[in-house]
Formats: structure tokens, sequence, C-alpha cells
């Protein structure tokens, strides 16, 4: 929890302010019984009305102000614990930004939403209830139990026996339903993660009329969550008629004893009913007590579970400017030449101990090369790819940019002279022009629409009302596959990259308009080195040089005439579309 309270440092007046104005409050409400007890002793016992009437009047007065403090109380509170998580979850937003791909796969991206979202509202919740309580209630239950005595000691020892029996009773009821409370949370986490992934997948599960088997599957974790509540629930639920008994056992074992000290003349009858009422007091503050700890464990439980997230080492591993380790240098001529790529024996393995993505794969792209890149679903294209703007980290070998270790570039600047065109478009909500700026904050509108040309996206533009101030909408839902593909090729040309990767970024434009851009982007590459990874032949036959991939191995490089002669599974894979191609009519 350390790592969070510092989001707490800014607001260190409120957090002590706070906790104060509770305990003026409470204050406060330890006098009322005393008043009560004069009004009866000396006011109406002597049929004193105006004496009543003063003491209704002090003891609206004591309301007041009791009420004025609680407010502030609850002000200073209220601002601590939500500045307090709108910094949090500023930090930990921040910090996922840093995260490597690595670990954003590891984590999930519903646990981290679930940590960002309801386990900071956990536990702003839980500060907001400790800064109003955790000072106050203690000391309401101890200073009732002191002015109990100050009023009768015979009486008050009644408070001695009453006070740990029922903090037995409530603390042992908190120590039963605490882990229930934990399990509670743990299903509310698995329903959260059932419905975000519906949501997300809902044309898919609707497309497989698979709605009855997960509306089943959300019912069977909605059901188990309603259990582990409902038997939560009922051991809470036994709180109060336990606790009940005990306080009526002894109000009744305090008004025996007051009567009889009322009849020897040792104690009034006011006194009596201010001991009854700090009775009262204390069991409501034990109760109040009960519950802070539930809320408190509970916002431990998720701030531990954030601060999971916050201890991750952020990003990829430093290394200095230095080459991080020695690998059988390929010759590529001049080392430094502008938007080279090297891959020097490149191995990746997505989880320590799994198996390997990508194994000793070995070429050389020189600036302006165009690189196809080709194999069957799940041989590595995407991995190899994404080395290159190190996405992530070799696990043997090295993969050089201009004759540099990726691994001794700053990360920012790497990725400057990169523009990535991922498998999946992914747009955001704003303009069409705010998004194609990502490429390049400083591009002109006659940039852009350069960008687009090349992309076969300028029609798209053209067709809109707004033109490029259209607005697209959150994940894109306003445009096609095909024009989110055409749209994230243009937002990462824009940049003027030295290397640009197309990811498979092709693979929903019909032929046509996948031929136009070919074509498009041979006469503006001169200088960019283009990676292209596609599962189709003709996007990437006129290669300089065309990878085979196989199972993570390269069992083929060369052109395609070369490949076509050389390699079986090149072969394979041209023939197979060739043919279906030629029967198709095409
Ligand atoms: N983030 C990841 N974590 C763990 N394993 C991964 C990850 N990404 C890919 N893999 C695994 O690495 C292997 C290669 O995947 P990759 O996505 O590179 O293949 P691909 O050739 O691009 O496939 P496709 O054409 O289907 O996109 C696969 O076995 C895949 O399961």
């Amino acid at each position: 929890m350390k790592k969070l309270l510092v989001y707490l440092k800014d607001y260190k007046k409120e957090s002590i302010l706070g906790p104060l104005f509770k305990l003026l409050e409470a204050s406060f409400e330890l006098i009322v019984p005393l008043v009560v007890a004069s009004m009866i002793d000396v006011g109406i016992a002597q049929g004193d009305k105006g004496y009543v009437g003063r003491m209704c009047l002090i003891m609206a007065a004591l309301g007041l102000i009791g009420l004025v403090c609680s407010i502030t109380a609850q002000y200073f509170a209220a601002k601590a614990a939500v500045g307090f998580a709108t910094k949090l979850r500023h930090g930990v937003f921040e910090h996922i930004q840093k995260l490597s791909f690595s670990q954003l796969d590891r984590e999930g991206t519903a646990t981290l939403i679930t940590r960002i979202t309801s386990d900071i509202n956990q536990v702003q919740s839980g500060v907001n209830l400790v800064l109003r309580l955790f000072l106050r209630s203690p000391f309401i239950v101890f200073g009732a139990m002191v002015m109990a005595f100050t009023v009768d000691v015979k009486a008050a020892l009644i408070f001695v026996v009453v006070i740990p029996v029922l903090s037995v009773i409530v603390f042992g009821i908190m120590l039963v339903s605490i882990p229930l409370y934990k399990r509670v949370q743990s299903g509310l986490d698995r329903v959260l993660g059932t419905t975000r992934e519906n949501l997300t997948g809902v044309r898919v599960i609707r497309a497989f009329g698979q709605e009855p088997a997960e509306i089943s599957k959300f019912d069977g974790e909605n059901d188990a969550l309603k259990k582990i509540q409902t038997t939560a629930g009922r051991i809470s639920a036994l709180m109060n008629p336990l606790t009940y008994v005990v306080i009526n056992a002894g109000l009744i074992a305090l008004i025996y004893t007051g009567a009889l000290q009322v009849d020897a003349g040792v104690l009034s009858k006011g006194e009596v009913v201010a001991l009854i009422n700090y009775m009262s007091q204390i069991l409501v503050e034990l109760v109040k007590l009960a519950n802070l700890i539930i809320t408190m464990t509970k916002a431990v439980a998720c701030g531990n579970r954030i601060e999971t997230v916050l201890v991750m080492p952020a990003g990829l591993k430093e290394y200095s400017s230095e080459e991080p380790e020695e690998a059988d240098s390929v010759n590529i001529g001049s080392e430094e030449e502008t938007g080279s790529v090297v891959f020097e024996h490149v191995g990746l393995r997505y989880y320590e101990g799994g198996e390997e993505a990508l194994t000793d794969i070995t070429f050389k792209a020189r600036k302006g090369d165009t690189i196809g890149i080709i194999g069957g679903t799940g041989s590595g294209k995407s991995s190899l790819v994404n080395l290159i703007p190190r996405f992530y980290d070799v696990t043997s070998g090295r993969v050089r940019v201009d004759g540099r270790d990726v691994r001794s570039y700053d990360t920012v600047a790497l990725r400057d002279k990169i523009g990535v065109v991922m498998q999946k478009a992914v747009l955001f909500q704003g303009t069409i022009r705010d998004n194609l700026k990502w490429g390049n904050e400083a591009a002109t509108d006659e940039e852009i629409y350069e960008a687009l040309r090349t992309a076969q996206a300028e029609e798209i533009v053209r067709q809109k009302k707004d033109g490029l101030d259209e607005m697209i909408e959150q994940e894109g839902r306003n445009l096609s596959g095909g024009q989110k593909q055409r749209l994230s090729i243009a937002r990462a040309l824009v940049r003027k990259p030295e290397i640009l990767i197309l990811d498979d970024s092709a693979s929903a434009l019909d032929y046509a308009t996948d031929a136009a851009l070919r074509k498009a982007l041979k006469e503006m590459s001169g200088d960019t080195t283009v990676f292209i990874v596609s599962q189709r032949a003709s996007s990437l036959m006129h290669a300089d040089t065309i990878i085979v991939l196989d199972d993570g191995r390269a069992v083929g490089m060369g052109t395609h005439d070369e490949l076509l002669k050389s390699c079986e599974v090149y072969q394979e894979i041209y023939y197979s579309q060739f043919e279906k191609k030629a029967g198709q009519g095409e």
C-alpha cells in the first residue's frame, strides 16, 4: 500500500482536518446524554419549564454544531478521497502506458481495466470511510465508557462486561465475513470480465448464435456471485440480533442496578438515562467500526492489486548505448546506412520456458528495399516485424536498425523512424485529421492528402461531408474494415518513415485496391525500407526479398522467381492461390 499512499500526500491538510472535525462532532455527541440527564433531574423533576426549554435549546445548539462539524469533516474526507483516487488513476494509467507489450499480454486488458476502475473506486471508498471513522468510532467507544464511569462506577462496571462481549461478536462476525467478502470481490471480477468479453465480441457471438451459451456462462458466474453474497450477507445479518440481545441484556442490568442506585439515593433518574444513552452510542459505533474494518479490508485487497501494476518495472529493459550482447555480425556493407534493418540469428520466446515463436532468423534489408514476409497462420510473421520497433525484445541474437542494436535506442527515437500499420486497424475517436496527425503532428493538409493518395484513401475523405474534419467514432465504428485499413496506412505514411511495416494490412482490401496500393507504395518508397507481411503471394511477389516462414523458421529467402524454383513452402502457397484465382476466373 506504500506506493499508493504517496498519492495522498497532496491532501495532507484534508486528511488531518477531516478526522479532527469528526472528533469534534463526537465530543459534542458525548455531552448530549449529560444535558438530557440534567433536563430530567432538574427541569422535569422540579417542573421548571424554562429550564427544560433552555436545555432543549442547548441540545439543539449541540446538534447544530455537530452537524456543521460532520458536514465539514465529510467535505474534507471526500475531497481527500476523490483527489487521491483521481491522482492514483492518473498514476496507474501513466504507468500502464510505459509497460511493455509482454507485460500487457501477461496482465490482460480486462484485468488492467478492473484495476483502474472498480479497484480504485473501492480504495477511494476505503480512504473516505477511514478518514471519517478511524478516530471517531474508537473515541466514542472509549469516551462513552469514561463518561459512564464519571456518572457511576458501579453501573459503569456493566459496560466493562458488555463492551468486550459486543466486541467479540462484532469482530468475530467480521473475521468470518472478511474472507467471504474477498470471494465476493473475485466473483464480481469474474462477472465483470465475462461482461466485458461478451460486449467486445458481441457481433461474433451473435453471428455464431452463441447467445444462449454466453447467457448460461454469465448466469453461472452470476449465480456463484449471488451464493457467496448471500452467505456473506447471512453471516453479517447475525450482527444485529446478536448485538441487540447483548445490548438489551446490558440495558436490563443497567436499569436494574440503576433503579437500586436511585432507590438508595446514589443515582438520579437522569443519570440512569444518560448511562442508557452511552450504552446505545457504544453499540452504534462498534457496528460502524466493524463496517469500517470490512471496507478497509476490501480497500487494502484492491490497493494491493493496484500496487502489483505500479511495481511492474516500467517498460522494456533499459540498456546503455553500448550494445547488450555480442552476436555474429552480418556484413551489410555500410553498417550506418539509414533505413537498414538486420536480423542476426534472432530467436523469440514470448514466455520463459515456452515454445520459440521465431528461431534463428538472419537476413538483411538495405535502405529502400522491399521485404515480403509470407507464411501460414501462426508461422511468426507478425512476431518478426514486431521486433523492429522493439514491441518485444529478442530472446537470442539481435536486431539492428541503421547499424545499431534496437535495444540501444531510446524507444521513442527508434519508433519515430518507423511507420507501423498493424494487422488490426485501430482508429480513435476524433476527426480524420486528428487521427492522421498521429503520424506527424506538423503535417500539412497537402502532406496528409499525399499520404491518403498513396494509401488509396483519398476518395474516403473526399466522399465525407466534412472532409478531413469528419468525425471518426470510437474504435472507428462508422468506417468499414477496408476504409480503416487504408486510413491507418495513410497515418503511417504521413510520418514519412525510414522504415514502413505493413502487417497484413491490405487483407480487407479488394485485389484492385491492393494492387493500386502496392503500385503507389513502389513509386513512393525510394528511400523507405518496406516490410510487407501478407498471406497473399500476389501482395509481395514483387518484393526485393521474400522471407518464407514456417513454424518460426525462415525456410526460404529470395526473390519470387528464386523461391518458386527452390522453396517448397512458397510453391505450395503460390500455386494454391494461383489455382484458386484461376478457378475464380480472375
Ligand atoms: N503476444 C503473444 N504472446 C504469446 N504468444 C504469442 C503472442 N503473439 C504471438 N504468439 C505466438 O507466436 C506464434 C507466432 O504468432 P504470429 O502472430 O507472429 O504469427 P503470424 O504468422 O503473424 O500469424 P497470422 O498470419 O495468423 O497473423 C504463434 O504460435 C502465436 O500463438
